[in-house]
């Protein structure tokens, strides 16, 4: 079953979310208004008549822009959810289908009232563009000075990845650099480091190392913290995505200095592993910043690194 799922989004970068109406499947959770695709119909087609029918609005499919796919089964209820990002169209959105319609910044939308699939979708409209990672080898004030000027370019989800520090000094810098990042609504992913991450809270998370996705059984923090895995295959990316994480990174896309001996992925392989993963998904590996509108073309949420991005 093919469905889509438009997400509105207004000039104060709010979303639209719906709620489902009683009596019908997810009844009382909240979803994106769209619907499955009727026979010869294309998914913009499919979307531009249900937000007629259900939102009472005339869209513009030329400002569609492509979110995220998300394959998802319910039971033994298997669907692609298809997410489209709508920024114009004509009338006043009404729930003439919902129980009711609200607006939200989607920082502010708590993922549990969310229909399961639409997490995954939730995450995506959170999650920037660039995801850098911090170089391996630099001291504790080369690394606050890479994160203070990536702040203060605009990065707002960045790695800490210093594994030739003793934990307490990267502890000490994660302390530093924690007010700042909550006055502007950023999130540092400590590496591997989810004990750290639960005991600073709001604004740190965690990125997962690919063996610790075999060794979890549930997401290791509330949904109220983010928590990334590094991917390189397609086990990878499904133990991710059953774990409940919000992002993964997917690599190596190409030759890289940093992995040299790894075999790379190559763009169209890495477009149908990302289509078929159930979550966000980062392309990494020998890319830079540039390399954005190339990864969006191939199903990525955006690019990440180490080299050009800090
Ligand atoms: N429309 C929509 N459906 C979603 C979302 N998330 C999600 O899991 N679903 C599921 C619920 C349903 O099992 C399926 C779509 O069903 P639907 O009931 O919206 O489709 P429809 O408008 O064509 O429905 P129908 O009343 O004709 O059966 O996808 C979402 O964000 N939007």
């Amino acid at each position: 079953m093919h469905v889509v799922a438009g997400v509105l989004v207004d000039g104060a970068g709010r979303i639209l979310i719906a709620q489902r109406p009683p009596g019908k499947h997810l009844a009382g959770m909240w979803e994106f208004p769209g619907g499955k695709l009727e026979p010869g119909e294309t998914p913009p087609m499919a979307l531009e008549r249900e937000l007629d029918e259900e939102l009472g609005i005339a869209v513009d499919p030329l400002s569609f822009e492509a979110l995220v796919r998300i394959p998802w089964t319910y039971g033994d209820r298997a669907m692609l959810l298809e997410a489209i990002l709508v920024r114009a169209w004509t009338g006043e959105a009404k729930a003439l289908d919902a129980a009711e319609i609200r607006w939200a910044d989607p920082r502010d939308i708590d993922p549990a009232l969310l229909a399961p699939a639409d997490r995954p979708i939730l995450a995506a409209t959170r999650l920037p563009s660039h995801y850098p990672i911090t170089p391996p080898d630099v001291s504790v004030d080369d690394a606050l000075a890479l994160l203070a000027s990536a702040l203060a370019r605009g990065e707002r989800l960045l790695q800490l990845r210093l594994p030739g520090l003793p934990t307490e000094a990267v502890h000490g810098m994660v302390a530093q650099v924690l007010p700042e990042l909550r006055a502007l609504g950023a999130t540092l992913l400590l590496n591997r480091d989810i004990e750290g991450a639960r005991a600073f809270g709001e604004g740190v998370g965690v990125h997962l190392a690919a063996s610790q996705l075999h060794q979890l059984d549930a997401r290791p923090l509330p949904l109220s913290q983010v928590v990334a895995a590094s991917c390189h295959n397609a086990d990878e990316l499904a133990r991710a995505a059953a774990l409940g994480c919000d992002f993964a990174t997917l690599s190596p896309v190409q030759v890289t200095a940093s992995h040299p001996g790894a075999e790379p992925l190559g763009w169209p392989r890495f477009a149908r592993l990302a289509e078929a993963a159930s979550l966000p998904v980062y392309a990494l590996g020998g890319l830079g910043p540039d390399d954005g509108m190339e990864a969006r073309l191939h199903a990525a949420q955006g690019v990440a690194g180490i080299r050009g991005f800090l």
